[in-house]
């Protein structure tokens, strides 16, 4: 069954885009890739070289690793109060499926099927490793449930596929609930969502974490994918910014006093571009492509970048350099260059502590060039012949013994895909002891920029140019000389605020100027929210920085003859809205209420009151139609979901994924939801084969009443032939 080419927004707009552009020449990957060669003389030549092993044993291992598939990984999403219910799920329920499945799959017995690992590493236990690659799952029918539960509870946020070793740096960085995080390589956004889920750790602590997260990315198609990864959760204190990170620019904050101050962040992540030649195992088609000169081209915008993070970094704050690449022309010479600018206000710190059990190599103190071919080795600048000058530069290699002992790469951890059955990593921990003698603060010049003129049409209103950056369906304006939709916040006096307070008993702790929509309207339709922090930054650098995205959907226009009030909540901002709301709107209902109202699948037939628990009945009578919160409580966890109180009924208003994480939460019969692609597609083929058969038989049918027909009218032709030589005419009929 093909793929519903509708659905993924990325690939409509990559369509879309080589459509605008006419033919894309560039050269397609033809042969799959189990058929790829994984050979490559000059990597492996390179590699040796460098002496990445101890000695040839490991050597060997270290080869016969990378030309394997590498093996799936997932982790539970751990803020999330359900978390630890959804793991007695995976390892009971979905595992002993698995052994079962695997089993059928390998055709061994169940006693044979290695069981999934939790990577010994990763905080209390919440991450997975599969004995089975990508293709396995996405192509086997005894595995279908394990990957529709893979692509249920992702969706639903509660999981999140992940390589094991790109789940290192956010652990080392080491987020805190009050910490401003950048992430400044941050697309498609693994990363960043364990950065965000870091930061809302301690739910009991704070009602809206009082830190947040900025994920950039230089590529503003990929900036949407930041969107879309964040969106699963549910955050209103994130922020996707487009910017190139080597010159990301100094954005101005608000302090307590109400003096404006440059942001300086707590902790930033620099996964920066590099060669992946450490995800061989995950992307074979590297194994044709890898060459030398990738590395030496990246180096620069690798070292730049990093540069003007710790330029960006509070004192006293963390900024992790990490890389997929093994290359030490990507990663140790990157540092030292960047820990040599700093004169001592930057250190690289061991933070083998935060990720206990893993097995790493050190950081390497001594490397080597070589040319594209690796046909000549140097081990120093004097040695490369002038016309490699431009590519190979003297800060590449590495320092004198003397300067390099100062740095502190062997600080740095070397992840190689042998040591536990993963991809290839690189991480580094540095943190700032004080200002950089290179980093520029001139606060006087950032708060003197001119703003931008914004043009005002007759009413006062911003001229919204219409811009089709991408394609035609998307229609983005252009305020500010930007395309994205402007920000606007609630203002003090905001009358849509005053309903909504009063019918869903706000708190005045939810500050209402954290508020905003994203068009120009006088009839609001989405209402987001976002934190004070991510309000005080698009409010004072919008004009310095593109902003792609912020704020959670938090409330929707929902109106209707019935309805008394004009917005429901949005379950996506439940999360957020919940800690402030009275008990007015609140319903607590059963597990089989619940159940009930999550299993209607017609919108236009939700339950009627009548079918739900009395309590339930009595409670929905004392509530007016509109939206509500459904509270359901057990020992193990508590859920609230958005609902709507109709006329005669009650509905669960939540998606397809969260209803199916809810009911598999509540120990409920999914089925109903599962689909076996495979059965559908052996349905389709069955049914195309039941049409081809009939039509053959109808062909045959036809063919056979033409016989007979010709049979008789040959027949019939002979009589009259007969009759006319026995001078009888007959008319046959023709
Ligand atoms: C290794 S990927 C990042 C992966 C990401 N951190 C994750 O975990 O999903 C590198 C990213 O850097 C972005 N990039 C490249 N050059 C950049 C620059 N100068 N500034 C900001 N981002 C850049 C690329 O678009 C790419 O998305």
């Amino acid at each position: 069954m093909g793929r519903n080419r509708k659905s993924n927004p990325f690939a409509a707009k990559k369509r879309q885009k080589r459509e605008n552009q006419g033919v894309d020449t560039r050269p397609v990957r033809q042969e799959p890739y189990e058929d790829i060669k994984r050979e490559n003389a000059a990597f492996i030549k390179y590699y040796q070289l460098q002496s990445i092993c101890a000695d040839e044993n490991e050597w060997e291992q270290f080869l016969a690793k990378i030309r394997e598939n590498l093996p799936v990984t997932f982790r539970v999403t751990g803020f999330r109060g359900e978390a630890k219910a959804l793991l007695d799920i995976i390892e009971t329920d979905l595992f002993a499926d698995y052994v079962d499945s695997v089993a059928e799959l390998h055709g061994v017995p169940k006693e044979e099927v290695e069981r999934p690992l939790r990577l010994p590493w990763y905080p209390d236990g919440l991450a997975y490793q599969l004995q089975l690659t990508r293709k396995d799952i996405r192509r086997s029918e005894p595995l279908f449930r394990l990957h529709n539960f893979l692509i249920t509870e992702t969706s639903a946020g509660s999981i999140s596929r992940q390589e094991a070793v790109s789940m290192i740096p956010p652990l080392v960085l080491d987020v805190q609930p009050t910490d401003k995080v950048l992430d400044m390589c941050a697309a498609p956004g693994s990363k960043t969502a364990q950065l965000i889920e870091a930061l809302h750790s301690a739910p009991e602590k704070h009602k809206i974490p009082p830190g947040f997260v900025c994920a950039n990315d230089v590529d503003n198609n990929r900036c949407y994918m930041l969107v879309h990864q964040a969106k699963r959760l549910n955050s209103p204190c994130f922020v996707v910014t487009n910017h190139d990170s080597s010159f990301f620019p100094n954005l101005l904050q608000t302090e307590a006093d109400g003096s404006k101050s440059i942001l300086k962040f707590d902790k930033i992540l620099c996964d920066v571009p590099c060669s992946g030649d450490g995800t061989l195992r995950k992307n074979p088609d590297i194994w044709t492509k890898w060459n030398l000169a990738q590395a030496y081209n990246l180096h620069g915008i690798q070292y730049r970048i990093t540069r003007r993070g710790a330029e960006m970094l509070n004192v006293g704050g963390r900024l992790v350099y990490s890389t997929c690449s093994l290359n030490p022309i990507e990663n140790e010479a990157v540092l030292q260059r960047v820990i040599a600018d700093a004169d001592g206000a930057l250190e690289i710190v061991d933070a083998a502590h935060l990720v206990p059990g893993l097995k790493f190599k050190p950081g390497m103190t001594n490397w080597k060039l070589a040319t594209k071919e690796v046909d000549q080795i140097f081990t120093t600048f004097d040695e490369v012949p002038e016309k490699y000058h431009t590519v190979i530069r003297p800060n590449m290699f590495p320092l004198p013994k003397e300067q390099i002992e100062k740095i502190g790469l062997e600080k740095c951890l070397r992840v190689l895909p042998h040591l536990q059955d993963s991809g290839g990593f690189f991480v580094a921990v540095i943190e700032k002891r004080r200002q950089l003698p290179f980093e520029k603060n001139d606060l006087k010049a950032l708060l003197d920029k001119p703003k931008p003129e914004i043009k005002l049409d007759e009413n006062g209103q911003p001229i919204e140019e219409k811009s089709v950056p991408w394609g035609p369906q998307r229609k983005r304006r252009r305020l500010h000389g930007y395309k994205e939709d402007p920000y606007i916040f609630f203002e003090e006096q905001d009358a849509d605020w005053d309903e909504l307070k009063s019918f869903f008993a706000l708190d005045d702790t939810l500050n209402k100027r954290c508020l905003l929509t994203r068009c120009v309207t006088d009839k609001k339709k989405n209402i987001y929210y976002c934190s004070e922090p991510i309000r005080d930054m698009v409010l004072l650098n919008e004009d310095t920085i593109k902003i792609i995205n912020t704020g959670v959907k938090t409330f929707v226009r929902c109106e209707n003859r019935h309805t008394a009030h004009p917005f429901r909540l949005a379950q996506e901002g439940l999360q957020t809205t919940n800690a402030f709301m009275g008990a007015i709107r609140r319903i607590e209902i059963s597990r089989e209420d619940l159940i009930l109202l999550l299993n209607c699948t017609d919108p236009t037939k939700p339950p009627s009151t009548l079918e739900l628990a009395e309590e339930t009945q009595a409670r929905c009578k004392e509530l007016g139609v509109g939206s509500c919160i459904l509270k359901y409580e057990d020992s193990r966890f508590t859920l609230f979901l958005v609902g709507w109180r109709g006329s005669s009924s009650l509905r669960a208003y939540v998606d397809s994924n969260e209803t199916v994480h809810v009911l598999r939460l509540l120990g409920a019969d999914i089925s109903k939801f599962e689909v076996n692609k495979y059965e559908k597609a052996k349905e389709a083929a069955a049914a195309a084969a039941a049409e081809a058969e009939a039509a053959a038989a109808l062909a045959e049918a036809a063919a056979a009443i033409t016989a007979d027909d010709a049979v008789a009218l040959a027949e019939e032709q002979e009589d009259a032939t007969m009759s006319v030589n026995g001078s009888e005419v007959v008319t046959v009929a023709e």
